[in-house]
């Protein structure tokens, strides 16, 4: 499948990012592969000092691997790695991983069992004295609430806890990068939700510049001051939350952030007519096919007899709290009906069954031709 080359933001303009160009971190044409096999075609990213970037895609796109270029703990083969306009890493050159002032944190936590806490965390810091790593280790204990259990062992803890103590040990030395590959994957729902919040505030609050591998979505919107969007060894997409949620540049992107429902019509006078509407659909040349994704908070109750709307059927309603996931039926105006998922504010839910007058907001709309399928 052919897929576009989408530039990618705040790209290196150089193959060798020079020291003035103020980037913390200058990815530029990554290729690699593991023997005939290709998983990183040509990524190319750069991150300013104190920017959270998230690495997001589906599984086996690369992710991972382009998180273990960036540490050092795969050889790049082709393109080169900079970190403040220093190249660390080219087909030549490789500095080792403990060399590179790059904190790590992975799913698994990694923690050394037989230490205790305290000296897990001080075990980043090794080359200073003793008094002065102890402190520092104790003061990140402390920013992570675990100062009271200083002398435990890892086994001691919860999942959740093991983590925080994983994330202060890599934060402990100040690097000049933080790389965390699925870190609260291995954590239950709530306690992933606590955490990243956690993680976030204290990555902001020491301004260290960020990468995150994660394959959830929601979790990328609340990290990421960027996102980047991944497939099959490419970025396809990057922009902050907002950007790849609301102009996503292909039927993908669309749907890997957020519930679609798809339309298949053809380009009249520049719009595409649906069952709520024409769309306006630039870009596409006159009687072209043209597929329209719109979201389900696109679709929104209008009062009744109000003007521009139109009438739907409820097939479904489910109440989901602040939220109420409806199933509507609406005439096609070929002589059919389509279903499509709404979600709108329970107040303005109506029961299980009967008609609702609803309208459609422009900005959850995306019209795409067909073959732009990446
Ligand atoms: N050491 C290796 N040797 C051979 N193939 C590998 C190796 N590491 C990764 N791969 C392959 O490279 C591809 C990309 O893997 P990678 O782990 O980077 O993907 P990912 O996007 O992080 O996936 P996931 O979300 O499932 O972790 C996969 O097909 C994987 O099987």
């Amino acid at each position: 499948m052919n897929m576009p080359d989408l530039p990618f933001s705040a790209r290196p303009s150089s193959a060798t990012a020079r020291a003035g160009d103020g980037y913390r971190l200058a990815a530029d044409g990554l290729w690699h592969s593991f023997g005939d096999a290709g998983v990183l075609r040509d990524v190319s990213l750069s991150l300013a000092p104190g920017e959270i970037l998230c690495l997001v895609g589906p599984s086996g796109c690369g992710k991972s691997t382009l998180l273990r270029l960036l540490a050092g703990l795969e050889q790049v083969q082709r393109g080169s790695i900079a970190l403040d306009g220093e190249v660390i890493a080219d087909a030549r050159r490789h500095v080792l991983p403990e060399k590179r002032g790059v904190g790590m944190v992975f799913q698994d936590f990694a923690l050394f069992p037989h230490l205790s806490l305290v000296d897990n965390v001080a075990f980043g810091l090794a080359g200073r004295p003793a008094a002065q790593r102890r402190a520092r280790a104790l003061e990140m204990l402390a920013r992570v609430g675990l100062a009271e259990r200083a002398q435990d062992a890892p086994h001691a803890l919860s999942g959740g806890q093991q983590q925080r103590v994983a994330l202060a040990r890599a934060l402990a030395p100040q690097p000049r990068l933080m790389l965390l590959d699925e870190p609260f994957s291995n954590l239950d729902v709530r306690l992933r939700h606590h955490l990243r919040a956690e993680t976030r505030h204290l990555l902001k609050e020491g301004g260290v510049a960020s990468v995150m591998v994660t394959h959830d979505p929601d979790e990328a919107m609340f990290m990421a001051d960027r996102i980047a969007l991944m497939r099959a060894g490419r970025i396809l997409q990057a922009g902050s939350p907002a950007e790849l949620y609301r102009q996503p540049a292909t039927p993908f992107a669309a749907e890997f952030f957020g519930e679609v429902n798809r339309y298949r019509g053809s380009v009249r006078g520049g719009r595409v007519a649906t069952p709520l509407g024409e769309i306006a659909a630039p870009g596409l040349a006159e009687g072209a096919p043209a597929e329209v994704l719109l979201r389900p908070e696109a679709i929104h109750p209008l009062a009744a007899g109000a003007p521009g709307g139109f009438v739907a059927e409820v097939v479904e309603a489910h109440m989901l709290g602040a939220y109420s996931q409806l199933t509507l039926a609406l005439p096609d105006g070929r002589g059919g009906t389509v279903c499509w998922q709404a979600q709108m504010p329970s107040a303005a839910c109506p029961a299980a069954s009967g008609h609702l007058p609803v309208g459609l907001y422009p900005d959850g709309v995306f019209v795409f031709p067909p073959e732009a399928e990446a």
